[in-house]
């Protein structure tokens, strides 16, 4: 007999409708663009008024949004959603065992409480916790972050009976206390207990406040690129006959710092990512991993049941690799003016995909298959020697591949046979002529590893899944600066560069591996920093050629014009569209056309700069983690929709040069159009030039209006006025002698 359904998913007809008849039209349109372009250039209609140069360029700047348009129509071919039945689940003995993985790298940047608060959320959630194993990585190998995970597993034995007696849902202690709204049961007991266990909280807080001003934060030699012993530290009880006792049902708490041996290479994430494989395989080898980032505490104790809809489906679990949660913040402000949250990441795009073959590997907040990272030709009965030539030398980790899940907790002696083993995986040069970081594990050769190990999971026909309940499963800390968001902008668009100029180009390596409409997905995730060129060349070309008096856009009384509008309002309308129907307001559309603006001639342009110089060995990999804490000023900024403009002058100039040339270009066009009457040709030119001065108006009140610290530093608009000097005097010269 078919037992119920785990799971359901609905198809977004009517968005899907929307979306391809947008794509018809507006492909017409740009089509009758292009050829409008194409024989104005051929049959010289317009050499007497265009130079060559200019003209060009603009067209090519057009070429590449087009073609960037193109494949972002993939994503929302099929848009659908999902919803669970987790109380269909079999009975808790049946259920598969879980890791679960935490990263973290820098004590200073990732204060250990907050870890913490991680680790405890994860320790909490609603599953056996004979089934449950969490491993923290710590890449900082900070002797302050082991002391409080040694607390932390002090305090999750009260916590965690705690919250299973009164029914918790918030499990994460920090955003437990600091909220009421939490749901308890009328027992009478609870205030009282509540009370305590506040106050061991409180307790905890303080000695780990007390630990780290006696360590200082000197301890951090492993992130600063000095050698490392790997430490591996099992977490347990003090008294065996603790074991039987009811309150000791608690989850397998592993601490892992693993040995980094410059200049060895240690790949960042990914790397911490495969020790926590590979030490995770050989003390619980559970089938399931969560991974986690350390700031994504889980805010829904339920998730690992609801992934498991869809992990012990037997029609999707064979070829089911993982379930992405969307990344979701607790700390995002009405307006996020920086597009913390990467809505249309998670709001439009993944739900698109998910009606494709899944949605991409986001980093975090994700149920993953553990053989699915254990590359396509491990079979059972594989020769031990051939599995050691991929897996490395470890037999216990190389038996682990055929082996289930072991259930650690209850023998002391098999931990203690154990430890050495997981030592030894957890070496810095264990991997050496291994295929983890190529074929096996997380991907190395890209710091954006998520993004890369998702790309050849479903290259390799594994699928995905997006799980997006109305209660965040996990919430993380967004970034709430300027300076942080660009950081972290730049690494991404970096990353996924990397990713597309290598040989696993998604165009490339992709067409032949996996659906179309997917892969122009991926193609459209790795190109996509270069909408810089666009977005530089539009907002520098126009105005440079409307000072000097040259139209490159056809008449406002030419049909073309029409045309023109058609696909500058239609895409527009698309976009709120998009935003409208997931919940969005105008207010989100216009920040994010700000943001998308601002990231393209700053984080994308960098990005891309980075990943060239890479790619001709003039650059090495970083990950630069982003700052979990800020000061109160920049909270108080971002809250109230403030842009706070405190970054690199390197990052900064490239956007006030632009604001103040568009500035120029347009009170400049103005004054000529009127003393030449050519208000017709030059129409467009002085449109674009507003619409990006409306677009990015904080700029200049940062620059003129505003006194605060995070106004645009005067130094900066100086240099910027200067570099807008020189392009347009070395740009009118250039257009004089073209
Ligand atoms: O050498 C390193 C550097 C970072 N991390 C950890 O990686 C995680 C993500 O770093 P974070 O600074 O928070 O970067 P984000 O840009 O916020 O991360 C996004 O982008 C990353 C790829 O660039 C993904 O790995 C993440 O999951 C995704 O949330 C954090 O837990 C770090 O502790 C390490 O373990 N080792
Ligand atoms: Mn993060």
């Amino acid at each position: 007999m078919d037992s119920l359904p785990l799971h359901h998913c609905t198809v977004h007809r009517s968005w899907a409708i929307v979306h391809r008849s947008h794509t018809f039209l507006h492909s017409i349109a740009l089509t009758a663009m292009v050829y409008y372009r194409a024989s104005s250039f051929l049959y010289h209609e317009n050499t007497l008024a265009t130079p060559t140069l200019p003209f060009l360029v603009v067209f090519a700047s057009e070429l590449v949004l087009s073609l960037l348009w193109l494949l972002n129509q993939a994503y929302l071919w099929r848009p659908v959603s999902r919803t669970v039945f987790p109380e269909r689940l079999p009975a808790d003995e049946q259920l598969p065992a879980i890791d679960v993985f935490i990263c973290t790298a820098d004590p200073k940047k990732e204060p250990p409480v907050e870890v913490m608060n991680t680790v405890l959320s994860a320790m909490a959630l609603d599953y056996p916790p004979d089934k449950l194993s969490i491993y923290l990585s710590d890449d900082g190998g900070s002797s302050l972050t082991l002391y409080a995970t040694r607390e932390a597993w002090g305090f999750a034995r009260l916590w965690i009976p705690f919250c299973g007696r009164f029914g918790i849902k918030t499990r994460c202690p920090k955003a437990y206390f600091s909220t009421l709204d939490d749901d308890h049961g009328d027992s009478i007991e609870f205030p009282k207990e509540r009370e305590k266990i506040e106050r061991k909280y409180e307790e905890l807080k303080e000695r780990l406040r007390r630990a780290g001003e006696k360590v200082g934060i000197k301890d951090t030699g492993a992130l600063a690129g000095q050698s490392f012993p790997p430490v591996i530290e099992v977490m347990r009880h003090d008294t065996i006959n603790e074991f039987d006792s009811e309150q000791a049902k608690m989850p397998l708490l592993v601490y892992v710092s693993r040995e980094k041996k410059p200049p060895h290479p240690h790949h960042f994430k990914a790397g911490a990512l495969n020790v926590l494989l590979r030490v995770s395989g050989v003390i619980s080898n559970a089938p399931y991993i969560l991974m986690l980032d350390c700031d994504m505490y889980s805010n829904d104790p339920t998730s690992a049941r609801q992934a498991m809809c869809f992990h012990l489906d037997p029609k999707i679990s064979p070829s089911l690799a993982f379930v992405q949660f969307p990344q979701k913040f607790h700390n995002i402000s009405k307006n996020d003016i920086y597009d913390s949250q990467a809505r249309s990441i998670f709001m439009v795009k993944w739900p698109g995909m998910d009606g494709l073959k899944g949605p991409m590997l986001s980093g975090t907040c994700f149920y993953m298959k553990r053989k699915a990272l254990y590359g396509s030709d491990i079979q059972k009965d594989s020769d031990l020697l051939l599995l050691k030539q991929s897996f490395g030398p470890s037999n216990e980790f190389t038996k682990s591949l055929s082996r289930g899940f072991r259930y650690v907790i209850d023998s002391k002696d098999s931990l203690n046979t154990l430890l050495p083993e997981a030592q030894v995986v957890a070496s810095g040069t264990y991997e050496k002529d291994t295929q983890w970081g190529q074929q096996i594990g997380f991907l190395y050769d890209s710091v954006v590893e998520d993004y890369f190990t998702g790309f050849i999971l479903h290259c390799n026909g594994w699928n995905s899944v997006y799980c997006n309940p109305s209660r965040p499963a996990f919430l993380g800390t967004a970034p709430t600066s300027l300076n942080e968001s660009l950081v972290q902008g730049r690494r991404w668009n970096c990353g996924v560069l990397e990713v597309a100029f290598s040989r696993f180009c998604p165009l490339i390596y992709g067409p032949s591996r996996m659906s179309f409409l997917q892969n122009m997905c991926y193609g459209h995730f790795a190109f996509q920093p270069f909408y810089f060129f666009s977005v530089w060349c539009f907002a520098t070309i126009p105005q440079l050629c409307l000072l000097n008096g040259i139209p490159l856009y056809p008449k406002v009384s030419s049909s073309w014009f029409i045309i023109l509008s058609f696909i500058f309002l239609s895409s527009l309308l698309k976009h709120l569209w998009d935003i409208l129907y997931t919940g969005g307001s105008i207010q989100t559309w216009r920040n994010e056309w700000r943001v998308w603006m601002i990231k393209s001639v700053t984080a994308y342009f960098y990005g891309s700069l980075d990943a060239i110089l890479k790619l001709v060995g003039m650059r090495k990999a970083t990950f630069i983690p982003t700052n979990k804490v800020s000061n109160e000023e920049q909270i108080k900024l971002y809250q109230m929709g403030i842009y706070n403009f405190q970054t690199s002058t390197m990052l900064l100039a490239p956007l006030v040069t632009l604001v103040i040339l568009n500035v120029v270009s347009f009170t400049g066009g103005i004054a000529r159009a009127i003393f030449t009457g050519e208000w017709k040709e030059m129409f467009a030119q002085i449109f674009l030039s507003f619409f990006i001065i409306v677009m990015n108006y904080p700029v200049i009140e940062g620059m003129i209006l505003r006194k605060d610290k995070g106004r645009v530093p005067p130094s900066v608009t100086l240099l910027s006025v200067v570099f807008s000097f020189i392009f347009l005097s070395l740009g009118s010269i250039v257009l004089m002698y073209t």
